[in-house]
């Protein structure tokens, strides 16, 4: 109870539209369903691009206050290694497509994070074997800010508070670690100094990246969801149907798709008025979710047809599925009797289907074909195979 107000208080905080069953998806990614890793894996990657071609661009024109300030033969060694850095970033930039997946995107932002950090190692290095007097030291001590831009830059990445807490002890570790090899040397107080900002500074760019992370899955709900049923949307439903199409060719697993068109609905609709539609559509959806499997994927495709996508589901475990669904029935109509629906189903393996287009012609003829059978049947063979 004390910890619904509170996360009710929070959420607010981060954004108006965060629903209670959003926490989880804040504080890691186990649970964030596929559309929204998808959409999230290439954020971070486009923001990962957009970092390296800001750093490939700036970091070798620091060169010249390198240049103004200290000796040739330290500001020489440094430009080479700017140069390095900035040919290593471009490299990210052009070479990192988003892919959508996550892995991928861990992947560029730990490259994104070991250069500048491989850079700060050997610019401090370069730095330490030359004597600097007052200016140069000054613009020396400049270096030591990179562990801050770092942590700073977290803030525009939509990550999890987990993700978050690796980022953190990452950086905060190598700063302990420098700070350890260093000790003889080191000025404890301002060491502690600069220990603490970089917490608080990471916590702050957590707290934001955290706020984009709400953000992004507030919108990403409402433009996924079909506003009537709160089913998948055509749109999302094609991109679902893309996804498992490709992940069953690569794992030659099953794929199961059923067309579900209610019947007789204009009817419904003419005798009882469209709001009494609208609240039947609404009803048989939740009635058909009840019953189907967390994998498989309801979709309004139109009107009063859903498609239903059941991966790694062969022919007769998608019958079987589909039976669930009609014995459980499809809601009723408003004089009380129930609804039903004519289905066709398709398999990939089954059919020998070459494309989803073909997979999903395949179901669309085979609920055409329930229709004609006489509705209220799910039909699994097409006339020819009969
Ligand atoms: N209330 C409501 N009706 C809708 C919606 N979308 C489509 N419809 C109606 O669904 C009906 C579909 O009619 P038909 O395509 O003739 O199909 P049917 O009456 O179900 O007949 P069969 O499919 O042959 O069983 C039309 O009257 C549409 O107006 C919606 O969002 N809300």
């Amino acid at each position: 109870m004390l910890s619904n107000t509170l996360w009710k208080r929070f959420s607010h905080l981060l954004d108006d539209d965060l629903q209670g069953g959003d926490l989880p998806s804040l504080l890691g990614p186990r649970r964030h369903m596929l559309l929204l890793s998808r959409r999230r894996a290439i954020l971070i990657v486009n923001r990962v691009r957009l970092f390296a071609l800001l750093f490939a661009v700036l970091t070798p024109l620091w060169s010249l206050i390198d240049i103004m300030v200290f000796p040739p033969e330290l500001w020489l060694k440094l430009l080479v290694l700017r140069l390095l850095v900035s040919a290593t970033f471009f490299f990210l930039l052009t070479c990192y497509q988003p892919t959508g997946e996550l892995r991928q995107a861990y992947k560029a932002l730990a490259i994104l994070f070991a250069i500048p950090t491989v850079f700060y190692i050997s610019s401090h290095t370069l730095l330490g074997s030359f004597e600097l007097h007052s200016m140069s030291e000054a613009v020396g001590a400049g270096y030591a800010f990179l562990p801050f831009v770092l942590m700073a830059g977290m803030a525009i990445f939509p990550l999890t508070l987990s993700e978050n807490l690796v980022v953190i002890l990452l950086v905060l570790g190598a700063q302990a670690l420098a700070g350890y090899l260093s000790w003889s040397v080191l000025d404890w107080p301002s060491f502690a100094g600069a220990f603490w900002l970089l917490m608080l500074i990471g916590g702050v760019g957590a707290l934001a990246g955290m706020s984009q992370l709400a953000f992004m899955l507030a919108l990403v709900r409402t433009a996924i969801r079909d506003p009537l049923t709160g089913i998948f949307s055509r749109g999302s439903g094609e991109e679902i149907l893309k996804l498992k199409w490709d992940a069953a060719q690569r794992n030659n697993s099953a794929l199961a798709l059923a067309f579900i068109d209610l019947d007789n609905f204009k009817a419904l609709n003419d005798t009882w008025g469209h709001e009494a539609g609208d609240i039947a559509l609404r009803d048989s959806a939740e009635h058909m979710l009840r019953s189907l499997r967390s994998a498989d994927s309801l979709v309004r495709w139109g009107g009063e047809e859903f498609l239903l996508i059941m991966p790694d589901t062969d022919m007769t475990q998608a019958r079987r599925a589909l039976d669930r669904v009609t014995q459980q029935g499809l809601g009723l109509r408003p004089e009380g009797q129930p609804l039903t629906a004519s289905i066709g189903l398709a398999e990939l393996r089954f059919d020998r289907a070459n494309s989803r287009e073909e997979l999903l012609q395949l179901a669309d003829q085979r609920m055409y074909q329930a229709k004609q059978n006489g509705r209220n049947q799910v039909c699994a063979m097409s006339l020819a195979a009969a």
